[in-house]
């Protein structure tokens, strides 16, 4: 999969060098090409923003910036000036903001089926929205939230959504079935939080490992750990537990 992020704080993903994403990068799983939005601005100071057409406060995102540089990014492979990934022609355009649909594990396999992202997280008001007019059907243009809350730009939610996505990829773990354990993972993990989690010693001041898990009875396990899952979602998640479909529920889990 190739990543595109576009920004004037290319430095913010200095965390996709190491750890997961960055062996990933090393493996050529994940190919992330970051870009400085300020090398398309061609006035002295490089201005990216301008003052809100309406007023209001703060300033938004030129478009003829964010053209030039989607221009260039997805124009360079389009125009066969690069090998675009797997035949892609063009990437999704993903465009994070508060005003965007949920990011959610789903969305995250949505995008891992992908072979070209292109991501442009703003900063100040948000982007013109010209742009995304622009690009919306050529680019697949997304929207998305991480949460309801306000970050002061974009970046952090590209961090979160490209871990998300990349882990996802096929041998980036290193234990596949990890994913289909997560929370919110399709199949039996769909809209279950995970249960709680376990290593050596058997006791930890005075804490002892729950004994089912010593056990070494795998089906007593998997059943533990599915009720703590659906105890777990029901005290912290309820509105989750109204989602399960329930004819994913057997005789043992609609006791509880
Ligand atoms: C504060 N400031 C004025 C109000 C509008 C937002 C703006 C800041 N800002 C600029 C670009 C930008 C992109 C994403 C997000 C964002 N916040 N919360 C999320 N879940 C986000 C996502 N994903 C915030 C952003």
């Amino acid at each position: 999969m190739r990543v595109d992020i576009i920004s004037i704080f290319p430095e913010y993903f200095a965390p996709l060098d190491v750890s997961l994403m960055g062996k990933a990068r090393e493996r050529g799983i994940l190919d992330i090409r970051l870009h400085q939005l300020r090398d398309w601005a061609h006035d002295v100071h490089r201005t990216v923003d301008d003052t809100p057409y309406g007023g209001g406060p703060g300033m938004v995102m030129k478009p003829e910036i964010w053209g030039e540089a989607i221009d260039a990014v997805v124009g360079a492979a389009a125009a066969g000036g690069e090998a675009a990934p797997e035949g892609a022609v063009a990437p999704r355009m993903i465009v994070p903001t508060p005003s965007g649909r949920p990011f959610t594990q789903e969305v995250a396999l949505e995008y891992a089926k992908e072979p070209w992202l292109l991501f442009t997280p703003a900063r100040y008001e948000g982007i013109d929205s010209r742009v995304m007019a622009e690009y919306g059907f050529r680019l697949r243009v997304d929207e998305v939230s991480i949460g309801d809350y306000v970050l002061a730009g974009g970046e952090a939610a590209v961090l979160v959504m490209v871990e998300a996505v990349g882990r996802l990829l096929p041998g980036v773990l290193g234990n596949a079935a990890s994913v289909a354990d997560d929370s919110f993972a399709p199949g039996t993990m769909e809209n279950l939080l995970e249960g709680p989690v376990y290593t050596k010693p058997p006791t930890w001041r005075g804490h002892d490992v729950p004994e089912i898990l010593l056990s070494g009875h795998h089906g007593k396990i998997a059943r533990w750990r599915r009720d703590e899952a659906l105890r777990r979602t029901a005290e912290k998640r309820p509105e989750l537990l109204a989602r399960l479909d329930p004819d994913s529920l057997d005789k043992h889990d609609r006791q509880l």
